[in-house]
């Protein structure tokens, strides 16, 4: 067991009082599932890992595959060096690659006791609960509020830095 991190034994989430004592016995463990492409890792990734941590005292990292990524440009980075990056960090204590399937898939293997979503993640936390709890999983789903602020906390960001540093030295 690692607890490398303090249990925030109590949070309020949008002005709802959420206790973990609601959830758990004192000495049992809290899993929390943080999400994400993590394609070049920044302070912003660091602060939702470490926000998403507080919520419990074992924190599980699922990597997106490269595959199931069309929301946005495909990462830079392949899968693989994505999740050996995030696998690293100090704050995680897992990580794995997600499913090219089923994105409830990875779950049965985790079974998380609290989702945390980042600000800007394309779920709804209802609608996830909801879908969470037909495939029999009892997972709550939160959601992070203000995001870290600085001018390359994104990953979008740092590969447009580059690029117009590029085109600048052409
Ligand atoms: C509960 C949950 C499970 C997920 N499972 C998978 C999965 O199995 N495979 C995958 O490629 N992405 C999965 N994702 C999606 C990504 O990890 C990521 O959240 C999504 O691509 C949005 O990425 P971004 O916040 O990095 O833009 C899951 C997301 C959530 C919230
Ligand atoms: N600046 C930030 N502050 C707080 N959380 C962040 C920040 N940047 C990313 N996150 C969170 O980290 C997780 C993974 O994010 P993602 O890999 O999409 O990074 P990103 O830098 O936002 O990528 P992109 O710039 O391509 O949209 C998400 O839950 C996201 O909300």
């Amino acid at each position: 067991m690692n607890l490398k991190y303090p249990v925030l034994f109590h949070k309020v989430i949008k002005g709802n009082s959420y206790s973990l004592a609601d959830n758990k016995s004192g000495d049992e463990l809290t899993r929390i599932l943080a999400t994400g492409t993590f394609d070049i890792l920044h302070p912003g990734h660091l602060y939702y890992l470490d926000q998403a941590r507080k919520y419990g005292n074992e924190l599980y990292v699922l990597v997106a595959r490269d595959s199931t990524i069309e929301h946005k440009p495909k990462p830079i980075v392949p899968e693989k060096q994505r999740l050996e990056m995030v696998k690293a960090l100090k704050v995680v204590d897992h990580a794995l690659l997600g499913s090219e399937e089923d994105m409830f898939k990875p779950l049965e293997e985790v079974q998380p006791d609290i989702i945390v979503l980042g600000h800007d993640q394309v779920f709804g936390e209802k609608e996830l609960e909801d879908k969470l709890q037909k495939r029999g999983f009892k997972t709550k789903v939160v959601r992070l509020g203000k995001p870290r602020q600085c001018p390359l906390c994104s990953s979008g960001r740092i590969i447009k830095r580059i690029l117009e540093r590029k085109r600048t030295e052409l």
